[in-house]
């Protein structure tokens, strides 16, 4: 596990924000940390900066103990906060040599660094200042500059909510590719942003993890549900079955099918070969994450 998170609590005052949790993070997988606005997640990521003492508990990053101030646990993380500030009369070449030069990455090395870096996030042919940046372009390049020192971590808090859908599947391509080479934990309220690059997703409500698992895992099967696609069109088969006494739907030119259970789907199954209906595909219907964090906030 690159991050152990054992029992930490937090309060500002009598405001417990964070209670009792629980978190590990294991190396080379992105990790979504969801939770509605002001639920606690930018909390969470200053106590693993070591930038807000806790009240209980503890939190390693590749074993090294966070503690609050100059924490040495730092050397293993890289940080893209949510609004990332530059010096805006650099272009990214500049400034990221500079980060470099701050950060001792060994002289030999910053070229090639930089240029791979660049290269990654998009930004390698742009030579304009960084005052000139659009938001996206802005997060890229925090997002190079928090992966310089090849740290084991990166974290990104809400990289991808102030940015339009373009500039979001940017972040998030981005993200999902530089697992190979550290582990990428993120917040969101942005849910199906976890959901598209995520390995792991918890979710924060109430100062509370209220779950937390691989995001195959979270997708339940819902129980009984079959989508169908057939070689002849939708509605045909739909009219064709009409009769029998299955319960579907024509759902985005798919037969939805409730098979809840083994008699019922070889009966089903019968009566296509009755009808010589070919199936082209079969699979049963999955529950989005969105589907499920409703459904536990009832
Ligand atoms: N330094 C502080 N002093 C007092 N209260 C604070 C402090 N920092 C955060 N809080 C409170 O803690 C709660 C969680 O805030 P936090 O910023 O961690 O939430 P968040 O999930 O990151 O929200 P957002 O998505 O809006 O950034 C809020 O009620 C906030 O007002």
């Amino acid at each position: 596990m690159v991050v152990q998170i054992n029992g930490i609590s937090k309060r500002f005052g009598d405001h417990e924000v964070l209670k009792d949790i629980h978190l590990d993070i294991p190396e080379h997988t992105v990790f979504g940390f969801v939770g509605a606005n002001g639920s606690g997640k930018t909390t969470l990521m200053k106590c693993i900066l070591g930038l807000l003492p806790l009240n209980a508990g503890s939190i390693t990053i590749a074993g090294e103990p966070v503690t609050f101030g100059e924490t040495k646990s730092n050397q293993y993380v890289g940080y893209l906060p949510d609004v990332p500030d530059f010096y805006p009369f650099y272009n990214a070449i500049q400034y990221l040599e500079l980060c470099a030069v701050i950060t001792n990455i060994p002289q030999k090395e910053r070229q090639r660094r930089i240029a791979e870096l660049l290269e990654l996030v998009g930004l390698a042919s742009t030579t304009s200042l960084i005052s000139t940046y659009s938001r996206g372009m802005k997060q890229r390049l925090g997002i190079a500059q928090a992966l310089l020192n090849r740290p084991k971590l990166l974290i990104c808090d809400e990289p991808t909510s102030a940015l339009d859908p373009a500039g979001r599947a940017q972040i998030l391509s981005i993200l999902h590719k530089v697992k190979e080479e550290t582990t990428v934990f993120f917040s969101t309220h942005i849910v199906s942003d976890a959901e598209q690059i995520c390995d792991h997703v918890a979710m924060l409500h109430e100062g509370t993890i209220i779950f937390q698992d691989e995001l195959v895992n979270l997708k339940h099967q819902i129980t009984g549900q079959f989508i169908f696609t057939f070689t002849i069109p939708v509605a045909e088969a739909h009219e064709r079955l009409r009769h029998t006494p299955f319960e579907m739907k024509i759902d985005s030119k798919q037969l939805v099918v409730s098979l809840p259970n083994e008699s019922t789907q070889l009966a089903f199954m019968q009566e296509l070969t009755t009808q010589k209906i070919l199936i082209q595909s079969m699979h049963p219907k999955t529950r989005l994450l969105e589907q499920l964090v409703l459904e536990v906030l009832g």
